[in-house]
């Protein structure tokens, strides 16, 4: 498979919001109706990973308020998580726990299938949390490595970090699957991330990116290729969803 890539500008956070959602809708719908035979077939199935932050948690708002979200089978939907905050569970600052507010709880999904990372009431270290990620992201692909994500989606910070790898920190470099992050410059300082490998071992990522703080970043890694964010080029295609505020710094592309 070729990796391609695109940049779609959005008018402002609101339209951006709603066309995420509503792209997002069809891509899950799209592989659920894929053809395939055999014990492997996913057939039915769709798989996400989601991020958090601000412009993530109003296309979950957008999902559960579209006239379309029945398009999609959501009790064959596995939702998986790029990165999260090593808080305990239930903390409103967890990933986990924006997503399950904004939509989540609200769909028919299947519990066994939503894999949350593991929080920290229940293991003592983000490592504890990683090494549990990598061992059901491995058992979900068939006993080693991850599964082929249908769609992951990302946000971006100021400073380009991307899930929970930020510029510098030795997560950034990780191998395998899944990483425990320490010394994060966005608090909290403790987090779990999927590596740099599995996000660009998806299908197809999207980048998306609101507002004018999030600016020199997005030119920083579209037109250098630089920052965490700037080394994401997943397997199928990247798409960089983003409003005009965030592609204001744009110079020129190459991607
Ligand atoms: O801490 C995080 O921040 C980023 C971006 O969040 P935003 O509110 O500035 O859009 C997010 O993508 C990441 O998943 C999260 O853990």
């Amino acid at each position: 498979m070729s990796r391609t890539g695109a940049v779609i500008v959005h008018n402002d956070a609101d339209v951006l919001a709603e066309a995420v959602a509503s792209r997002l809708l069809n891509r899950l719908a799209d592989a659920q109706s894929r053809s395939g035979s055999g014990a492997e077939s996913r057939r039915g199935e769709a798989s996400i990973v989601l991020t958090g932050g601000r412009i993530a948690a109003k296309v979950y708002q957008n999902i559960l308020g579209s006239p379309i979200r029945t398009v999609v089978d959501w009790s064959k939907v596995d939702f998986w998580w790029g990165d999260e905050r090593f808080l305990p569970s239930g903390d409103s600052e967890r990933n986990e726990t924006q997503a399950r507010e904004a939509f989540l709880d609200h769909l028919p999904v299947d519990p066994e299938r939503v894999h949350p990372m593991a929080a920290a009431d229940v293991v003592e270290t983000p490592e504890d949390a990683a090494h549990l990620y990598r061992e059901e992201l491995a058992k979900a692909a068939g006993g080693e490595g991850v599964p082929a994500f249908d769609l992951l989606l990302l946000g971006i910070g100021e400073d380009g970090h991307v899930a929970s790898l930020f510029p510098g920190n030795p997560a950034l470099e990780a191998s395998g699957s899944a990483v425990g992050v320490r010394n994060s410059p966005k608090p909290p300082s403790e987090r779990v991330s999927l590596t740099m490998s599995t996000i660009n071992a998806a299908t197809a990522a999207w980048i998306i990116a609101s507002g004018e703080g999030k600016a020199e970043a997005v030119d920083e890694a579209l037109s250098k290729g630089e920052l965490p964010a700037g080394r994401v080029k997943a397997v199928g295609h990247t798409r960089w969803l983003i409003d005009k505020d965030a592609a204001s710094h744009l110079k020129h592309l190459e991607f």
